[in-house]
């Protein structure tokens, strides 16, 4: 079992997994069917900038360089059950904490903490995110939490990472604040994969204005590739 699971986990990167395609996914879960909804979407939440930029990139997307990445809060794929069976030691986590486990990224409300969208350009090894940070993300009045915007950054740079990589995770992530991001405004976070050393990914990006003008951060980051042979804990 765990060996058929180390196997899978290491084609994970040559699969580029993890994602499914657009649309609900579909659970059975205990008798109900679940059906999680793919977050990536707009919804009545998205200000007119984001729904510009989404409708912009699935242009791209038509044209065939950028793919838009699905996104829901719990991931039932097979990828993420290995994980789970190779790396999480069971006396760690009771099974009711686990039942009611999301990604963060995807536990708000809608409109109300991470609302966004990531687009991948695997030819340049690119991943861009358009990211509205809602008012639950609020740091010093009437501006983003630095916390929420090195999540939002870490979550574009390890997608990144792990479009090349596989199952990674962020060992270094270094961010330089230059500008305060207004609250409830549009980001444009671009993720550039720079080197690849061994199971070391360097990762780089920026958080743009819409417009570009401001320049609200940068980051560079290290992920490494998990090795199935290592405990993680
Ligand atoms: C990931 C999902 C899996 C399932 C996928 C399915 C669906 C999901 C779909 C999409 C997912 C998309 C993207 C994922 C998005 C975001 C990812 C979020 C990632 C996180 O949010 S994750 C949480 C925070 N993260 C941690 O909780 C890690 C704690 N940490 C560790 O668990 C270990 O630390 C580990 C495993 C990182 C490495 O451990 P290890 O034993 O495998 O490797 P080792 O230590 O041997 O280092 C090997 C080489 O890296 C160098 N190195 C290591 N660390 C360094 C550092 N800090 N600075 C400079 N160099 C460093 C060494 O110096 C050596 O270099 P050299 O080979 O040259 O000697």
């Amino acid at each position: 079992m765990l060996r058929s699971c180390a196997a899978r986990l290491r084609t994970l990167g040559a699969s580029r997994g993890g994602a499914r395609g657009p649309g609900a996914a579909r659970r059975s879960f205990a008798s109900e069917e679940v059906v999680d909804k793919d977050c990536a979407l707009p919804n009545p939440s998205w200000s007119k900038d984001l729904r510009l930029l989404f409708d912009q990139f699935m242009k791209k997307c038509e044209e065939g360089s950028w793919k838009r990445l699905p996104s829901y809060k719990r991931s039932s794929t097979q990828n993420f059950k290995d994980f789970r069976t190779h790396y999480v030691d069971p006396k760690l986590l009771k099974e009711e904490q686990m039942s009611e486990a999301q990604l963060f990224t995807r536990s708000f409300e809608d409109g109300l903490g991470f609302e966004y969208v990531m687009f991948c350009n695997d030819a340049e090894k690119r991943v861009v995110c358009f990211f509205q940070g809602g008012p639950r993300l609020q740091g010093v009045p009437g501006f983003t939490h630095g916390g929420a915007i090195a999540s939002i950054i870490d979550a574009t740079v390890g997608t990144c990472a792990f479009r090349a990589g596989g199952v990674v995770m962020t060992a270094n992530l270094n961010i330089n604040y230059k500008r305060p991001i207004p609250l409830c405004s549009v980001v444009v976070i671009d993720g550039q994969l720079d080197r690849v050393e061994g199971r070391k990914f360097f990762v780089s990006c920026s958080v743009r204005s819409v417009s570009e003008e401001t320049l609200y951060s940068e980051a560079t980051s290290l992920f490494i590739a998990l090795d199935p042979n290592k405990k993680l804990t």
